[in-house]
């Protein structure tokens, strides 16, 4: 903190600091001028004379009709060209910027040639609606409107950008239509960027001459605007001129007062990290969840959708395109996804919620089809890595928000919300922004967001990834707990072996989209099918090719092994890192794999020492001793050592 401080007091180079002076006296001098000039005792008749009360009023008018017609027309044009993908579309952005760069009078010209008597829409717009836009208040509507409604078009659409796409798609992964998610996620969230832009639209508007002078003439009463006062006060009276003018700079610095600070304006978005507030606030993650009598759902009539009946859920899949696989499981599965970075784990997520081209599920949930059914219809919910709670509604309101899509009265999802909120142990924690919780907290408050919305699976992706070690073994436990009621199926995307093999019933192992192993936890530690997950689970796996006696590495290294495959066979030797014996000189005795090698790498792991040796005989090696047999055998990086590994201790894995 004093570190950055001092950095920014940090004299600054001359080079740099002159030039910017001057350019701060070069936009400053005019405004001095203004001031300077200024009749300060005639300011009061001047401001307060009929012609300028007129055109203040006339100014007023046109500016927020301008303002209302450009946030009705240019709040969908910046949704479509930040979230829709069109021909053309950076033709159409290029259009909406237009006005910006060209002279008004230009503009002026411009729309007296689309919408005047003559344009190419006048005559139409006369004939049908007799409306005659030059020469009327509406005209100069149209022109500041034209002029000013890029700034909110391009306001708004940087900040729909900058909001991250899994807010939208949790919204409607809840159950809320794309409408829905507009109002009730998407706006409230670019707020500070539309307010932004909608500020300086209007102040844009409430200065415009060029084309309004152009297109809608300069009539007192009618389309004569304050620029335009100012302009025609400025031959016949400077000094009115330069108080107008005076009026209309307090405006501006008035609006660009208000929006100190919203510049950079978004959405208020939080990681996982936990915030300052919630540092300082009682953490819960200590606190266990609650024993729960019965973890059921909530009541069935709380689910317009559910069939009569129907009380839990399985999951048929069949995923194309990047993902190729089949997948079923019974009501109450819990099923860790792993495999390396790539392998299509999130991908498969997005194909069951229907939120990817990238790949396709036919997806049948009980006794449903959902295959055509737009995502927010489908009763798959997703709780997105770092929860992605919507950070402008309370932990409340997040939690009642799915039911809230679906229907229920807002008493009543409340009620249920809250239900939900004390059994994952967050109840006091209702009436918090996400931005006051704690990662664990923000997590739990999220899995009860999911969890009331009701769904019919459940898709988890890297629940725990944000949180510390401390917090992610209190919500693993909480996790564990609520899932074993879920009466769907849940996919847990995880890259912590021990978040695979503690909460799930399987482990679904892709590599390149494709099912490399699924599995329950204990077979697929005890018999990992491919180097990646062994290593994942701690564990040493070298492949080569069975023979009579164990397996040969593809460098010719023979293994002794205690079961035999086939001879030809491709395969895994799997050794775990306790099974490795370390020696200061060569063993003898029963072990039947012996070789020399190079401690490269000791680190801690719990309560032992996992060492990394290397070996011109055989690939890396992990061992695992006790601190007590390390320092026994004054082991260093960089020592020579051999190692023994007993031929019963390896295991077999063929591929
Ligand atoms: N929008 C996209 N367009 C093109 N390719 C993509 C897109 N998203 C992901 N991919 C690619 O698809 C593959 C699978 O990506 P995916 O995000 O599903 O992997 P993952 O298993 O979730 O990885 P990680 O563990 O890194 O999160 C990767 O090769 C990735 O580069």
């Amino acid at each position: 903190m004093t570190r950055s401080r001092s950095r920014t007091r940090r004299r600054p180079p001359v080079a740099l600091a002159l030039p910017a002076l001057l350019a701060i006296a070069f936009l400053l001098m005019p405004l001095l001028g203004i001031l300077a000039r200024t009749s300060w005792g005639e300011l009061g008749t001047h401001l307060t004379g009929p012609d300028v009360t007129e055109a203040l009023r006339l100014s007023l008018v046109v500016s927020f009709w301008a303002l209302g017609l450009s946030l009705l027309l240019g709040v969908p044009l910046a949704w479509l060209l930040s979230r829709v993908d069109f021909p053309g579309k950076s033709l159409v952005r290029s259009l909406v910027l237009l006005p910006m760069v060209l002279p008004p009078t230009v503009g002026g010209v411009a729309l007296l040639l689309g919408f005047g008597r003559r344009g190419l829409l006048g005559p139409w717009l006369e004939n049908t609606f007799g409306i005659t836009l030059p020469f009327h208040t509406s005209g100069a509507v149209v022109a500041a409107t034209f002029v000013a409604m890029p700034f909110l078009v391009i306001s708004l659409e940087g900040a729909l950008g900058g909001l991250r796409p899994s807010y939208e798609e949790t919204a409607a992964s809840l159950g809320a239509s794309p409408f829905r998610v507009f109002l009730t996620v998407t706006l409230p969230m670019v707020a500070p960027g539309l307010a932004a832009g909608a500020a300086l639209t209007w102040a844009r508007a409430l200065g415009e001459f060029g084309a309004t002078i152009t297109f809608a003439g300069n009539l007192p009463g009618t389309t004569q605007t304050l620029p335009l006062q100012v302009y025609l006060l400025l031959q016949d009276s400077p000094e009115a001129a330069t108080s107008v003018s005076l009026l209309l700079l307090a405006i501006a610095m008035a609006v660009l007062i208000a929006l100190r600070g919203r510049w950079t304006g978004g959405a208020s978005v939080r990681g996982g990290a936990p915030s300052p507030a919630a540092a300082d606030s009682p953490a819960l993650e200590t606190d266990p969840a609650p024993a729960l009598p019965d973890h059921s759902a909530p009541p069935k009539d709380d689910d317009p959708k559910s069939p009569a009946g129907e009380q839990s859920w399985s999951l048929d899949a069949e995923v194309t395109g990047f993902n190729e696989l089949i997948l079923h499981a019974e009501p109450g599965t819990t099923i860790a996804v792993v495999g390396e970075n790539g392998a299509g784990k999130t991908t498969l997520l997005r194909a069951l919620l229907g939120l990817t081209d990238r790949a396709h599920a036919t997806l049948r949930l009980g006794t449903t089809d959902v295959t055509d059914l737009p995502p927010h219809k489908r009763g798959v919910a997703w709780v997105p890595q770092a929860g992605a709670l919507f950070p402008h509604l309370t932990a409340l309101t997040n939690t009642a928000y799915g039911l809230r899509a679906q229907g229920t009265p807002r008493a009543q999802a409340r009620a249920t919300a809250q239900t939900w909120l004390d059994r994952l142990g967050v109840g006091h924690l209702a009436h918090r922004k996400p931005a006051q919780l704690s990662g664990g907290q923000a997590q739990r408050v999220a899995l009860a967001r999911a969890l009331a919305a009701q769904p019919r699976l459940l898709l988890l992706d890297e629940p725990l990834a944000a949180l510390d070690q401390t917090t992610r073994a209190h919500v693993r436990h909480t996790l564990r707990t609520h899932l074993a009621g879920f009466p769907g199926v849940c996919l847990i995307v995880t890259h912590d072996p021990v978040e695979a093999v503690s909460l799930a019933d399987r482990v679904l192992v892709l590599h390149d989209g494709r099912t490399l192993q699924d599995a329950p936890p204990t077979e697929v530690t005890r018999h990992p099918r491919s180097p990646w997950v062994a290593r994942m689970l701690g564990r040493n796996a070298w492949p080569g090719t069975a023979d009579a006696t164990g397996l040969t590495l593809a460098n010719g290294t023979h293994i002794t092994t205690a079961e035999q495959l086939p001879d030809g066979t491709k395969a895994l030797a799997i050794i775990t890192p306790e099974s490795v014996a370390l020696h200061h000189t060569r063993p003898t005795g029963s072990p039947r794999n012996i070789w020399p090698g190079t401690i490269r790498e000791i680190t801690a792991s719990g309560s032992r020492l996992r060492i990394l040796i290397t070996s011109d005989h055989t690939p890396d090696l992990i061992a695992e001793i006790t601190p007590h047999a390390a320092a026994d055998l004054r082991l260093t990086e960089g020592a020579t050592v051999w190692t023994s590994i007993k031929a019963t201790e390896i295991t077999l894995v063929s591929l």
